[in-house]
């Protein structure tokens, strides 16, 4: 299912911002803290309704997707994913099941197999009945993918999802999330992975789309210059070839 976002305009925060994300793909959105990635995110989410512009799922308008329809496509995970209560882990997996169920429906075995499945695939399956609000932030981070993955949604979203996660838990989570063949938005920070884990790149500035591409054609040291106010070397990895940033110091050079 893909994605596509239209002169999305949210009032003083994003200006026109257009990306679209074809079925399967898996994109990042990257920029400095405050350009407007999260926003662009709830848009997405339908957390935020834009001023602006269009929001579409596999062709369709969110506005025109009843809310159960576009739950059921889409998991976001989120910087807002809390969980309030003391739920144990297998509760808040089975959360993701939720769209899927109707009225007075029971949890079903195949329910409990898709949940217990998702929480082995993030490396937590021996988490299952600890307390949420017990876990670390790395587990708790790797619990919340495995709600969104319980989900089966087509459309990812995920907003800063190696946040708390060391990087042998970065790595694998971004591995997986290209795994799972779901059209994939999502946040990142640290432009390494994203260069390694995305098909491309939109570089948000100030709440615009500065430059999009594959992550060769937008990881330049102009663009990191402008956008992120930093200087770079880009070199190619010395396995995959993917574009690596090796930063300089600030007083080396400046
Ligand atoms: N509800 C709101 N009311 C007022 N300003 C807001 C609101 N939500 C976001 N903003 C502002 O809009 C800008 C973009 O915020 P957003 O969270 O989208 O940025 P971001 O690119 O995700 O940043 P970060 O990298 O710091 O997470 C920021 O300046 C933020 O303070």
């Amino acid at each position: 299912m893909d994605v596509r976002v239209e002169n999305l305009t949210v009032d003083r925060i994003l200006h026109d911002v257009t990306l679209a994300v074809g079925s399967g793909e898996v994109h990042g959105i990257v920029g400095p803290n405050g350009s407007g990635k999260s926003t662009t995110l709830r848009c997405v989410y339908r957390a935020l309704k834009p001023l602006k512009g269009v929001v579409s799922l596999g062709g369709t308008p969110l506005d025109r997707l009843p809310v159960k329809e576009s739950a059921k496509a889409l998991a976001a995970l989120t910087q807002d994913s809390h969980v309030e209560f003391d739920f144990t882990v297998a509760e808040v997996v089975a959360m993701g099941r939720l769209p899927h169920q109707t009225g007075f429906d029971r949890e079903t075995a195949r329910d409990r197999e898709i949940c217990a499945e998702a929480l082995s695939r993030v490396d937590a399956d021996h988490l299952a009945h600890r307390s949420f609000l017990s876990l670390s932030g790395g587990e708790r981070q790797r619990v919340l993918i495995a709600r969104a993955l319980a989900q089966q949604p087509k459309v990812l979203v995920l907003d800063e999802p190696t946040n708390h996660l060391d990087i042998s838990h970065q790595l694998s989570v971004l591995r997986l999330v290209r795994s799972l063949g779901t059209t994939v938005l999502t946040v990142l920070h640290d432009l390494n992975l994203a260069a390694a884990h995305c098909d491309r790149l939109h570089v948000l500035h100030e709440g615009r789309v500065h430059t999009t591409g594959t992550p060769r054609e937008v990881l330049t040291p102009e663009v990191l210059r402008e956008v992120f106010q930093v200087r770079a070397h880009v070199v190619p990895h010395p396995t995959s070839g993917v574009p690596q940033l090796l930063f300089e110091h600030p007083e080396v050079g400046s």
